[in-house]
């Protein structure tokens, strides 16, 4: 069953529009990557879905149409954004950002079970869960915010660069727990991650943008086994 569907998707910021017509789709429990240079539009394309941006086209999520609403009423629907600079809240602990998380949920055991199970997850956290969140590595605030993320129990998890200025061993670690994560919770993913690298470890399928628009589709076998996405994104 297909969760989300971009259909002929085009924002702008203000008078500039930057997509000029994403398609792409996400089974339920699949995971699908968005490849693309600087400035193709993938971020962008996370922001139209989370509601952050003003978009146009179709935008469908589990049988509705979620173009224009807004980005709480979004998130509610069961989509957790871990945008580009992780957005942790560095005057809080880690604790206090992981229950931030869960505002929307009443279930205080299972708050507390998934807590535990973060940090499990991550297990660093777990040595920093009093420390406030400016007080964290870059990798303890990515792993905050996947675990923040996690924390509302969404269906669908959209993944904004989490390598981005990490250390190649910690990059690969956190890669390694959004995996486990993805087998262990069945949630589907949406990934933008410019190391292409660790992007199909993680996915099945990718969508290739061009100035704002889909160019190619295909799995992750098939885009690997093509020369120019080997060129431009796997170095080789
Ligand atoms: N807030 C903004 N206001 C105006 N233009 C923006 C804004 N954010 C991004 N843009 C422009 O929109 C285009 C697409 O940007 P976007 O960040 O979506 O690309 P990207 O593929 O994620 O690239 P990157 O890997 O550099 O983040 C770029 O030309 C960028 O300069």
């Amino acid at each position: 069953m297909t969760l989300l569907e971009l259909e002929g998707v085009t924002a702008s910021y203000g008078p500039v529009q930057v997509l000029g017509g994403v398609s792409l789709s996400v089974p339920d429990g699949g995971a699908v990557g968005i490849l693309g240079a600087n400035g193709a539009g993938k971020t962008t394309t996370l922001r139209a879905i989370s509601g952050t941006v003003r978009t146009g086209g179709r935008i469908v999520y589990d049988g509705r149409d979620i173009r224009g609403m807004r980005p709480d009423r979004v998130a509610a629907l069961g989509i957790a954004h871990v945008p580009e600079g992780r957005g942790t809240l560095g005057a809080l602990t880690v604790h206090e950002n992981l229950r931030v998380g869960a505002y929307l949920r009443k279930d205080r055991k299972g708050i507390a079970t998934d807590i535990d199970y973060c940090l499990a997850l991550f297990p660093q956290l777990q040595n920093r869960i009093r420390s406030n969140g400016s007080a964290l590595s870059g990798g303890e605030q990515q792993m905050l915010a996947i675990a923040r993320a996690f924390m509302s129990r969404p269906r669908l998890l959209l993944l904004d660069e989490a390598s981005l200025g990490l250390a190649p061993g910690t990059a690969k670690s956190v890669y390694e727990a959004i995996r486990r994560l993805r087998k262990e919770s069945g949630i589907a993913m949406l990934v933008v991650e410019q190391n292409a690298n660790l992007a199909f470890s993680l996915v099945d399928s990718a969508t290739v943008l061009e100035t704002g628009r889909t160019v190619l589709t295909g799995s992750s076998a098939e885009l690997k086994g093509m020369d120019e996405i080997r060129r431009a994104y796997l170095g080789g």
